[in-house]
């Protein structure tokens, strides 16, 4: 699903009303009545007391519409018009006239004013601000925001929660409407999935509003939200005729005394996210636990004991995952280098294999083009820099990517993987996933796609979303704070399997028809 900027929407408004020759006024009538529809389904009629707080644009034109029509079905609701300009919108100000006509008299709050009381079983509907914000709210309006916040009432933001931009993360906190949820028009904001500006909203849902469809289908966006059909439209099915062969073979470089452990994941996540063949490759001191442990791998160990010294083999690897539990001892950084200076195998490259390029960034220049780097945080801010806010740390990662031809997978809560000037956000995952060898994981499921195959984009896009996904499957049975790196492996194979699930609501309604 596309993610579209705030420029493209207001360019989605105008094609959808000269195309369906309609006016400003109806499409907001429309958002109007889905906001409706969408509390009247949950109400029901209950007389719980609404207070809708509308800006001066189109977000409190919608406000105020949706005022309208909860007047019109016998809901409590209470109107202010939060008076921040004098600008008011032209469909702000037709609603305005429409909810005077049925004699609903909105409150305008000005600089200085008593603010209303609000009740914490009451509901409170934020359409302030939307899309036009274009510098931070004013003091006075920043206080009604946290008059809002303190009085503990479900909160409902339309669009996008006030006070927040859609391309700069707010300087101050306390200038955005704290939403327990978004009724957010059509298409996914971008806002919603960096950790700066997605705090601001517990949950946010997307609202049909009829914008034209050829329009949004031939726009290209920056950003592009990856959910199971983006991946099934990736997925390249198995042959009857295949064999080990056919799905490559990953070589797992990394560990050292201590950290066996994460190749041991990275090499299982591997072979079970469907590697034909996966050999590792270790210091000595992790022979024994591997050949123990794991009896699918094949190892190659090292002339050290403790560290990796000389990476030496006699295999040919459709593709190498080098880095997890690495370390960066004297003798492996000088193996790393002289590995880089004679591979020309596809890379995955995670943990201290990031931290060793960090510290020479000209290596960078050595790695294959389109080679796969999976920093956390800190490890890309070692690699690109510091950057001020999550826009600028996209942008930045964006120029980085560019000028080494790789592919960049921000790993965080929703995982951003860069290419070609492009962010693919992914919708999978979850808190419990928040703890050691995950990572190791991702980079092995990633390897173990390109193996088989799939281009490291699309590898490293449907290697996140389904190691996202086989987590939400495990943290079912475990809970957050009991789910280990382990269990995400033993959920790869329902994650795959998931894709093809069909939702169980229409498989009922298809056996009943
Ligand atoms: N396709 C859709 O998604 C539709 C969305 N709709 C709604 O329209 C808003 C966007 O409306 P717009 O009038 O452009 O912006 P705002 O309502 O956010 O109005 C802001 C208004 O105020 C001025 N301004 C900006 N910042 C400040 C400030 N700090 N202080 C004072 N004034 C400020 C600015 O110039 C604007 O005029 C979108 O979010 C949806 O809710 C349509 O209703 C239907 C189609
Ligand atoms: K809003």
């Amino acid at each position: 699903m596309k993610i579209f900027s705030a420029e493209q929407i207001y360019a989605a408004d105008k094609a959808t009303i000269k195309k369906q020759d309609i006016t400003s006024d109806a499409l907001m009538e429309r958002a109007a009545t889905q906001l409706f529809n969408w509390l009247h389904l949950r109400l029901q009629g209950d007389q719980v007391k609404i207070h809708l707080f509308c800006g001066i644009g189109n977000n409190g034109g919608d406000g105020l519409a949706l005022a309208r029509q909860l007047q019109e079905h016998g809901y409590t609701c209470t109107v202010y018009v939060v008076n921040y300009s004098k600008k008011r919108s032209d469909d702000f100000l037709t609603n305005l006239k429409r909810l005077k006509d049925r004699e609903v008299w909105p409150e305008f709050l000005e600089e200085g004013d008593d603010l209303p009381e609000i009740g914490r079983e009451d509901i409170l509907v934020d359409a302030i601000f939307g899309l036009g914000l274009n510098r931070p709210p004013d003091d006075w309006v920043v206080e009604i925001f946290e008059h809002l916040h303190r009085s503990d009432a479900f909160t409902l933001s339309v669009d996008i929660p006030s006070g927040l931009f859609t391309d700069k993360v707010p300087a101050d906190e306390k200038a955005v409407v704290k939403a327990n949820h978004t009724l957010s028009f059509q298409v996914p904001k971008l806002i919603f999935f960096l950790p700066q500006t997605g705090i601001y909203t517990e949950q946010w849902e997307l609202l049909d509003i009829g914008l034209d469809t050829e329009f949004l289908m031939n726009t290209e966006t920056d950003y592009e939200l990856i959910g199971k059909n983006e991946v099934l439209s990736y997925y390249i099915p198995r042959e009857k005729f295949s064999h080990k062969g056919t799905y490559g073979h990953s070589l797992i470089i990394g560990g050292s005394y201590g950290k066996i452990g994460a190749v041991h994941l990275a090499a299982k996540a591997c072979l079970h996210t469907g590697s034909g063949l996966v050999t590792v490759y270790v210091p000595q001191c992790g022979y024994i636990p591997l050949q123990t442990n794991f009896p699918e791998a094949m190892v190659i160990t090292d002339v050290d004991e403790r560290h990796i010294s000389n990476i030496d083999f006699d295999i040919s690897p459709t593709v190498i995952g080098i880095g997890m539990g690495m370390g960066k001892d004297k003798k492996t950084v000088k193996a790393f280098i002289d590995f880089l200076n004679s591979n020309d195998t596809p890379l995955v490259v995670d943990a201290d294999a990031l931290n060793i390029l960090s510290e020479s960034k000209e290596l960078l220049k050595k790695l294959p083009s389109q080679t796969v780097l999976t920093p956390h945080p800190k490890e890309l801010e070692r690699l690109i820099g510091k950057w001020d806010g999550d826009f600028e740390k996209l942008e930045m990662a964006k120029a980085f990517s560019k000028m080494y031809d790789c592919v960049l997978v921000i790993k965080g809560a929703n995982t951003i993987t860069v290419y070609d000037g492009k962010g693919y956000v992914n919708t999978t995952g979850n808190p419990g996933m928040a703890t050691g060898g995950t990572g190791d994981v991702l980079t092995g499921m990633i390897t173990g796609l390109v193996a088989q195959g799939y281009e490291p984009l699309r590898a490293s896009i449907i290697g996140v979303y389904l190691h996202g996904r086989a987590g939400d499957i495990e943290v079912e049975k475990t809970g957050y704070q009991a789910l280990t790196a382990s269990s995400v492996i033993e959920g790869i194979g329902r994650a795959f399997l998931d894709l093809f699930a069909v939702n169980e609501e229409l498989k009922s309604g298809r056996e009943q028809s």
